[in-house]
């Protein structure tokens, strides 16, 4: 897992061969261990140089490991030793040195960096810190602040940043190899203790604490209730305020810590999830590793509204050549103006040359004929998206896939106007859609395994975490959000605030609370829904009374308050009150308050105190039993996609690891218990009745996540 070698008679080359990444596995630890051992024992070696296999120097401590019992040599006397050797040692980075990798390169007294290398110390993101000394040498070397940002954040460096910073001290477009095997043989016999680093004192502006603080500040602003950054915040303290020793100390201390916690197994699951989801399968046989897709150049999107231009801007930062089409010159024009200022905007924060070469703008469908992917992201309405469809059906090139950009619509019914339903596939853009990183690929029924493999790589293009859904009403994110948002509702009637709900709910971890969110999305959205639903409006079956829809309990709350024109952020009202229409700062309205109060003596309703964890056991666990019932019903390939699509797509805090990964943490006994218990008292809410995989679960003694799949009954994938 280390190949030793001697090369130009004195350099001793120890290689990291743990391929993809060479990550530090107890044998790559064992192996260094030795070799370094045997380098500096032996009298022809003067000077070593550790470079890792495949143009990969180390993508860190072997995260799988991390669920085992630890085995082999620490890192930190390994890497301990090499600083203390008397012989010098080069770190020659290529491809990555990410957070023990880059712990490594910091105990070696010398750094150099392939021009193409990105460092970092990733640690934060896996609710860890960089516990092999990387949070007491890395400020030691760069300084107090630029060190807090990198550890608190995670980010990655290039390699010309990191030169500027400090960390490296040659960057080449060469071998790096090579040249730490020549600059090793160059620094034979110079002072090596200016270059140990856990001899030296981290430099210290006067004003230290203020630094500290404002650093402590923002880590708990920004990452709700997270608890690495807070230590990683406590740890570099220590480098400053404390000898190395004590400060590895506290090091060790703080990452035992973490180590053990919920929110470091959430955050490693959410690692290992969201490269999982790209592996798709389909229930025909049909898989990532088998389907080949078709080579996109050329791409085009119809509809330039919100949707449309975030989708032309995330495809043209991608590099693909964008045909985009509007239904009249007016549109076409004020899309052209919207998609180039935020491309402009995008490449200025990037110091980059916008792309707009790469755009062509018509009103002309026979302009499609030699595009090799058309993306319909036309308003959310089936009658038009059809018509849509049919005309491209006959426009395009018969082997052009067709992609509908749809939050729910049922992707055969479109597929069926069509001359090549196999080529016709769902994609469902988050807005904004060049920022949200989340994409779900829908499969209708007769989506062929090659155009699942197109849209699903086309998703990687654009930097995307792309999860495969099957093909029902709301796919899976907006699905699991209904009962969620019924709860939220239900909870107003019986005697909460907006804020109330809200807070329990960003207390957990989202960013912002149910009704904040729908203030922000405009509250018309879902009310149009409703209508369209025979919810509300004309079409209600007038023997409804108002509180029960088709068989089941429903709030009319969501449209007393449109109907008063409080629209949400845009209208300045919604469940909040804004400063003013576009307003973004929500303050709890008196006039809501008083519409409750008077909706509840209306209706005959006691309004009861409600805590937190009513807020959030009703809420989170319909949504989490929704979850359920999309496994059962074979919408979705496992529970990491449901967990990827609510931490990328709805806010999810990653640190809780996805609805689905709660629930486990949580106890599916639990779980159960409260939704038996939650039904029992709101026997007219359908979406409380546990669902029978939930049931079949706790019965066979709760297994965990990734053996859920076993537990299926129906013949299972819709996908
Ligand atoms: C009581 C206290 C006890 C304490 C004991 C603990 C001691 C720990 C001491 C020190 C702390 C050090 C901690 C760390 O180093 S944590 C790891 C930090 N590193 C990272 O976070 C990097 C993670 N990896 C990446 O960012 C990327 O994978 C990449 C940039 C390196 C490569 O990207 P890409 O080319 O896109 O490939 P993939 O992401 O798809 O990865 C390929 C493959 O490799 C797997 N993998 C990647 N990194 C690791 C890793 N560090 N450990 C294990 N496996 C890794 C990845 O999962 C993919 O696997 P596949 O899906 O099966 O193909």
């Amino acid at each position: 897992m280390a190949r030793y070698a001697q090369v130009q008679g004195s350099v001793a080359l120890i290689t990291l061969t743990n391929p993809p990444v060479n990550a530090l596995s107890a044998a790559v630890r064992l192996g260094i261990t030795e070799a370094v051992t045997r380098a500096l024992r032996d009298p022809k070696v003067k000077s070593v140089v550790i470079c890792g296999e495949n143009g990969v120097f180390c993508g860190g401590a072997d995260i799988r490991e991390f669920a085992k019992p630890m085995t082999g040599p620490p890192l930190v006397p390994m890497i301990s030793a090499i600083e203390e050797g008397d012989k010098p040692v080069v770190a020659a980075i290529e491809g990555v040195a990410f957070g023990g990798g880059l712990e490594l390169a910091l105990g070696c007294h010398y750094r150099i960096a392939h021009s193409k290398a990105r460092v970092g110390l990733p640690e934060v993101t896996l609710g860890l810190l960089p516990a092999a000394g990387g949070t007491q040498r890395l400020p030691r070397l760069i300084g107090l602040a630029p060190a807090l940002e990198l550890i608190t954040t995670g980010r990655h460096v290039t390699a010309q940043e990191a030169l500027k910073l400090g960390i490296v001290d040659k960057v080449t477009d060469q071998s790096a190899q090579d040249l730490a095997i020549q600059f090793a043989q160059e620094v034979i016999g110079q002072p090596l203790l200016p270059r140990k680093l856990s001899t030296q004192l981290t430099p210290c502006p006067p004003d230290v604490d203020t630094i500290l603080d404002e650093a402590m500040a923002r880590v708990k602003q920004r990452a709700r209730g997270a608890m690495a950054p807070v230590a990683c915040v406590q740890a570099v303290r220590a480098a400053v305020n404390l000898p190395y020793q004590a400060g590895m100390q506290k090091e060790q201390e703080l990452m035992a810590f973490l180590f053990r916690s919920s929110q470091a197994r959430a955050l490693q699951y959410c690692f290992f999830a969201q490269r999982a989801v790209g592996k798709w399968s389909l229930s025909s046989g049909a898989h990532s590793g088998n389907s080949k897709p078709r080579p996109v150049t050329k791409a085009a999107v119809i509809g330039l509204g919100t949707m449309g231009r975030g989708i032309t801007v995330a495809l043209v930062k991608a590099g693909l050549s964008v045909v985009a089409v509007e239904t009249n010159k007016k549109q076409l024009e004020m899309g052209k103006q919207m998609v180039s200022a935020m491309l402009k905007h995008d490449a200025q924060k990037m110091n980059a040359v916008p792309r707009l070469d790469l755009l062509h703008y018509t009103t002309d469908l026979s302009e499609l004929k030699n595009t090799d992917l058309i993306i319909e992201a036309v308003f959310e309405d089936m009658a038009l998206k059809k018509e849509v469809f049919k005309k491209l059906s006959s426009v395009c090139k018969p082997d052009a896939v067709l992609c509908t950009n749809t939050s729910g619509l049922d992707v055969d019914e479109l597929a069926s106007v069509t001359k090549r339903p196999e080529l016709v596939v769902g994609m469902h853009f988050f807005a904004p859609a060049h920022v949200m990183k989340l994409l779900e690929v829908v499969r209708g029924s007769r989506s062929s395994p090659e155009v699942m493999a197109t849209a699903m790589h086309l998703g990687k293009r654009l930097g995307k975490v792309s999860v495969v859904v099957g093909n029902c009403s709301g796919f899976v994110g907006n699905r699991m959000l209904r009962p969620y948002l019924d709860q939220a509702n239900f909870l107003l009637e019986e005697g909460a605030t907006p804020e109330l709900v809200d807070g329990a709910l960003e207390e957990f971890g989202f960013p912002m609370g149910v009704f904040k969110v729908s203030d922000l999305s405009g509250l018309d959205v879902g009310w149009r829904i409703r209508k369209e639903a025979g919810l509300t409006g004309p079409n209600v079956d007038p023997k409804d009374p108002l509180r029960r829809r088709q068989g089941r309990r429903y709030s009319p709350l969501p449209d007393l308050v449109c109907e008063q024109g409080r629209l949400g952020q845009k209208s300045g009202r919604g469940w909040y009150l804004y400063d003013k229409p576009g307003g973004r700062v929500a303050t709890p309205d008196p006039d809501i308050h008083k519409l409750l109060e008077d909706y509840r003596v209306r209706h005959g309703i006691r309004p009861r105190q409600i805590g937190s964890q009513e807020v959030l056991e009703r809420c989170l666990f319909a949504l989490i039993n929704e979850g359920f019932r999309v496994l059962e019903d074979g919408m979705a390939m496992g529970p990491e996609g449901i967990d990827m699509i609510y931490v990328f797509g709805y806010g999810w805090p990653r640190h809780r690891g996805g609805p689905m990964f709660y629930a486990a943490m949580v106890g599916l006994p639990r779980v159960l218990e409260r939704l038996e218990y939650y039904q029992q008292v709101h026997p007219d809410v359908p979406h409380l009745q546990p669902s029978s995989l939930l049931r079949r679960l706790v019965v066979n003694g709760s297994p965990p996540l990734d053996k859920w799949r076993d537990f299926l009954q129906r013949p299972h994938s819709q996908l």
